[in-house]
């Protein structure tokens, strides 16, 4: 039995967490100590055959800002994928509901933003594209330890309104210019995702683009209109997002440019 493959007598389910793409997520216990995540696959949701295949590659994604995959149960269907568990949910209802405190100091929200960036330059490293970055994918735990969630996963949804990008579940509002028009995914569309949820972290979690119906989102991110900079959004973190909003996907920066730049941001905010 390889490492990644985890048997059904080794888990114990208990409250559930919520219901995500693929069906209903339970918090469990791993051989009867290690507090975990399950997600028990909906039939007909994933490409089961397709994740079990790529899932010893994902265990092997490992970074303490990336929620790490334990393993699968995949010897009875519907099968269970085990996480790591976070015990704040995630980070969009987390800023919706704690932003005010966040906010008091702006460093939370710089640090949470650096977090998020740290997992995803070890996923540029590794040349790994999360596909749907948004602070909804991203899960606190204690301290305001941040960990992005659920990489990868969205090339294993079965659900066309999801995949299409005309689907009523695609998440435009979080897509770059190429990934509209072309469903060009790269880590440069994740660096332009990245510079949304920076966007959703400076508002303490407000949708992007408020009261833009699709039609006004696509117009606007193809013609090179930008949302605008969030009222407690410094200029020089604004700057940064910009950055992310590159038409020409070459023009972005690295998540490693982005690192060294908010590290610069911390630097200096500590420093006044
Ligand atoms: C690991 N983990 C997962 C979840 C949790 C619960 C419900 N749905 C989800 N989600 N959310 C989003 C999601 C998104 C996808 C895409 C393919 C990228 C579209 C695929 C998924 F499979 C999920 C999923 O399962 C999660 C995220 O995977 C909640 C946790 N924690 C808490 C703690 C307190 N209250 C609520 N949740 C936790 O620790």
């Amino acid at each position: 039995q390889d490492k990644w493959e985890i048997s059904s007598t080794e888990l114990t389910l208990m409250k559930p967490l919520g219901s995500g793409q693929f069906g209903v997520v339970r918090l469990g216990k791993f051989q009867g100590r290690m507090l975990v995540a399950v997600k028990t696959m909906r039939e007909g949701s994933m490409c089961e055959d397709d994740f079990i295949e790529e899932a010893k590659t994902m265990t092997k994604l490992q970074h303490p800002n990336l929620v790490q995959l334990y393993g699968v149960c995949f010897k009875e269907r519907p099968i269970q994928i085990v996480t790591e568990y976070m015990c704040n949910g995630n980070m969009s209802s987390y800023l919706r509901s704690k932003g005010r405190e966040l906010a008091e100091d702006r460093s939370p929200l710089v640090d949470m933003c650096q977090q998020v960036c740290s997992g995803m330059e070890y996923l540029e490293r590794s040349q790994f594209i999360h596909r749907d970055l948004a602070a909804r994918n991203c899960l606190v735990g204690e301290h305001n330890i941040v960990k992005v969630s659920d990489f990868g996963l969205s090339r294993y949804v079965l659900d066309d309104e999801y995949t299409s990008s005309t689907g009523s579940k695609f998440p435009i509002k979080w897509a770059s210019p190429e990934v509209l028009e072309f469903s060009r995914f790269s880590s440069k569309s994740d660096i332009w995702a990245f510079g949304i949820l920076m966007w959703e972290v400076f508002t303490l979690g407000k949708t992007p683009y408020p009261n833009l119906n699709t039609t006004d989102v696509v117009r606007q991110v193809t013609h090179g209109k930008h949302l605008d900079r969030p009222q407690r959004c410094p200029h020089g973190v604004y700057r940064i997002m910009k950055q992310c909003w590159e038409k020409d996907p070459m023009r972005r920066p690295t998540f490693k440019d982005l690192q060294g730049q908010i590290e610069d941001i911390q630097e200096k905010d500590y420093c006044e």
